[in-house]
Parts: structure tokens; C-alpha cells; sequence
């Protein structure tokens, strides 16, 4: 799939001190998330070019975005299937893909990364574009668990970079966690703010700490669930059941740890566990096996539990 270079870089403002108004966005990783927030920014206006390492996953990006959005237009066009079919149309056609990150960059407002969960890996994409995107081009981060600071580091904009956190599945969890750094400024904030209600989500803004809002939160509940099953305490259908009928939990941590995906679940058990201070995240060996076996959850239709 070629890159078409058609995104005219209209957004910005002549001056520096004013917020950049969000047009082109740059989604880096075509994955879960990565599929996710190129459908809700192309399904609010905005050009958007999804980059991942292959034409033949951004293929399956695409189909994800196709088939979300037939879940989406089958409730929102219930009456009118023909307005429906239109408006994915019009959707698509705001999506394009490319295996050339460089590129991609080159004519953006926003550049969102949803790569792997893995600091280096992050810090290298980052070092590589900002050499390439425009001075005025936002970067901000979708990682999980991951310090905003420590990502901007490889880059020479750090008052221009902030944490997006999007919640899976994009196309229905309302909330955005907007972080931001020492070194973010108020512009860069308020813009990544605005085009979190742009897509029609609730921003939250949130220091960079540990886990900001919600996985500080989650994320040992998650932990507690799987030690919990590895003991024996109770069975996986159990601990689920208990958390959505006595928490009212939409899914249970194990269902959730699935949904999220097990490898991205385990690159975050292991970059916490690099505080010795903290034992929540010493290893777990069902999850490790799971991982090995290429058992991630859903997207690989097998990890705690089996999907069709
Ligand atoms: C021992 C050591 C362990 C170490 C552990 C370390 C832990 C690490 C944890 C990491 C956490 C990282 C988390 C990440 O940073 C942040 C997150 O994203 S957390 C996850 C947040 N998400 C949730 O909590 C999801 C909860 N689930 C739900 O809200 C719902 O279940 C659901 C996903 C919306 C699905 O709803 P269901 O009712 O279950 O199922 P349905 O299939 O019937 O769907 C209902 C409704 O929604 C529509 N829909 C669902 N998915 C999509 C989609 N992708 N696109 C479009 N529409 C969708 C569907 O069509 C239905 O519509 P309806 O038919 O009702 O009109
Ligand atoms: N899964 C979740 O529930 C969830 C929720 C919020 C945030 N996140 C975070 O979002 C990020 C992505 O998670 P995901 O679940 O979408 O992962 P995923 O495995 O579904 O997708 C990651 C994608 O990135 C691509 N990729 C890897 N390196 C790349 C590179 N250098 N250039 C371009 N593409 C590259 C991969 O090919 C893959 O398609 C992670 O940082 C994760 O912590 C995940």
C-alpha cells in the first residue's frame, strides 16, 4: 500500500505561543490501539496516515477499522443503512496507511505512538522523527506504564511532547488520560486536551506518575487476579464472575488481561519490576508460559481463556 502524500499542513498558527488546532495525525503502530484511534480521528474529520512495519499488517489494521465501524454505524444508522455505508466510505477514505514512518511524519500536526510497550524501542522511534516531522508537530505517547519523560528524553522537543492514553476499545472507552511533563508546555496541554473532545472523548490530565490515573488503580487488581488463579484460590471463571457481578466490572482482570493482550501485559509486569521496592511485579510463570506459547489473549485467539 502506497503512501499518498496528500495531507496539506494547515493547522498551525504563525505564532509559536498559540495551541497547534489538530488536522493530520500520525498514528505510529497499527495494532489494537494504534487501528483504534485512527478510526476515532478519521471518523471526526481528521486525515490521518496509520504506520506500522508491513503492508500486510496494516492490511489487518484496516480491516479492524472496517469491521468496528460496521459495529459502530450498525447502532448509530439503525434507521438509515445507506447514510451508514456513506459514512464508512467517507471514514476509509480519511485513513491512509504506510510502511514509511519518515514520510508519514513529514506533513503532520500530531504524531500519536502506539508501538510496543518497550522504552528503547520508543525512545529510537522518537529520536528518528523528530529529526523528520515539522518543528510545530505534537508527539505524544499512548504507552501504559511507561515514563512520558523518560520517551521525550530522545527527542529535542520536550516542551511539544505529552501522554495520550487511550482506553481499549478505543471506539468505546470515553476517557483520554492527557500527561503531561515538567517540560510540556501549557500549549502543547491544552491542544492534546481539545483533540481528546475533538474525537468526543473525556479528557483527564494527569502527572507523569506511575501508572497515572486508572492503571495505578487497575493494574494490581489485574496482578492480584492472575497470583490469585496461579495459587489455586479460585478458579479463573470465578475470579472473573465475582469481579463483574460484585464490582460491576464490565469484564473480569483475567477476561480484561486477555483483552488487553498477555505480551503487553508482561512487558509492563517486567518494567515495573525493575523497582525492587515494589514486589506487586515479581514474575509469573503461567503468564510467562502463556507469552512463550505465542498465547497472547484475544488477538492470537488463545491466552487465560480460549476464543472462536
Ligand atoms: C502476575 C503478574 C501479572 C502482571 C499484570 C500486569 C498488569 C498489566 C495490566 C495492563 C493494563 C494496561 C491497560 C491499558 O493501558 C489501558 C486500558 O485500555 S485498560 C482496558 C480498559 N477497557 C476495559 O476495561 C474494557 C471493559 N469491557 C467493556 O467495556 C466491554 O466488555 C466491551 C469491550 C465494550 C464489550 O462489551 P460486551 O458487552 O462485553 O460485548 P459486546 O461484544 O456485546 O459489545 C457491547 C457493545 O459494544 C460494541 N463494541 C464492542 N467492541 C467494539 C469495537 N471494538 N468497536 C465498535 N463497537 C464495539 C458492540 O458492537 C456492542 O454494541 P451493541 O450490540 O450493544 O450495540
Ligand atoms: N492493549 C491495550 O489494552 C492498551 C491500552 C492502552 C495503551 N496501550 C499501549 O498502546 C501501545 C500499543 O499496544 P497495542 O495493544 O496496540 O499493541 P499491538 O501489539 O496490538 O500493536 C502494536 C503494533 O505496533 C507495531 N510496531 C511495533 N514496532 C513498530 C515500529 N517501530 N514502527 C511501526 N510499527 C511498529 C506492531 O507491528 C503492531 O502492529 C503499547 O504501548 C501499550 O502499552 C495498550
Amino acid at each position: 500500500m502506497a503512501f499518498v502524500a496528500h495531507q496539506l499542513f494547515s493547522g498551525f498558527s504563525s505564532s509559536a505561543a498559540r495551541n497547534v488546532v489538530i488536522k493530520s495525525v500520525t498514528i505510529i503502530g497499527g495494532g489494537q490501539m494504534g487501528a483504534g484511534i485512527a478510526q476515532v480521528a478519521a471518523s471526526t474529520g481528521h486525515s490521518v496516515t496509520l504506520v506500522d512495519t508491513s503492508d500486510d499488517i496494516l492490511k489487518k489494521s484496516i480491516e479492524t477499522i472496517e469491521g468496528s465501524l460496521r459495529r459502530v454505524v450498525k447502532k448509530k444508522f439503525a434507521d438509515k443503512p445507506e447514510a451508514g455505508e456513506e459514512f464508512i466510505r467517507n471514514v476509509m477514505q480519511k485513513v491512509l496507511t504506510s510502511a514509511d514512518a519518515a514520510s508519514a511524519v513529514r506533513g503532520s500536526d500530531l504524531v500519536v505512538e502506539a508501538i510496543a510497550e518497550n522504552l528503547k524501542v520508543k525512545q529510537d522511534l522518537f529520536r528518528r522523527l523528530d529529526k523528520l516531522a515539522p518543528p510545530h508537530t505534537i508527539f505524544a505517547s499512548n504507552t501504559s506504564s511507561l515514563s512520558i519523560s523518560d520517551i521525550a528524553s530522545s527527542t529535542n522537543r520536550p516542551d511539544k511532547f505529552g501522554g495520550l492514553h487511550f482506553f481499549n476499545p478505543v471506539a468505546m472507552m470515553k476517557l483520554v488520560e492527557v500527561i503531561g511533563t515538567p517540560a510540556t508546555s501549557q500549549e502543547t496541554s491544552e491542544s492534546l486536551m481539545n483533540f481528546s473532545k475533538v474525537l468526543g472523548k473525556t479528557p483527564v490530565s494527569s502527572k507523569d506518575t506511575s501508572g497515572f490515573i486508572v492503571n495505578r488503580l487497575l493494574v494490581p487488581c489485574i496482578v492480584e487476579a492472575i497470583r490469585m488463579y496461579e495459587r489455586g484460590d479460585a478458579s479463573k471463571e470465578d475470579i472473573d464472575i465475582a469481579m463483574k457481578l460484585g464490582a460491576g466490572h464490565p469484564m473480569g482482570p483475567i477476561e480484561l488481561a486477555d483483552y488487553i493482550g498477555l505480551d503487553t501485559v508482561k512487558s509492563i509486569m517486567e518494567g515495573e519490576a525493575k523497582d525492587p521496592d515494589n514486589p506487586l511485579f515479581a514474575s509469573s510463570d503461567l503468564l510467562n508460559k502463556l507469552v512463550a506459547e505465542g498465547k497472547v489473549g484475544r488477538k492470537t485467539a488463545e491466552g487465560f481463556y480460549k476464543y472462536k
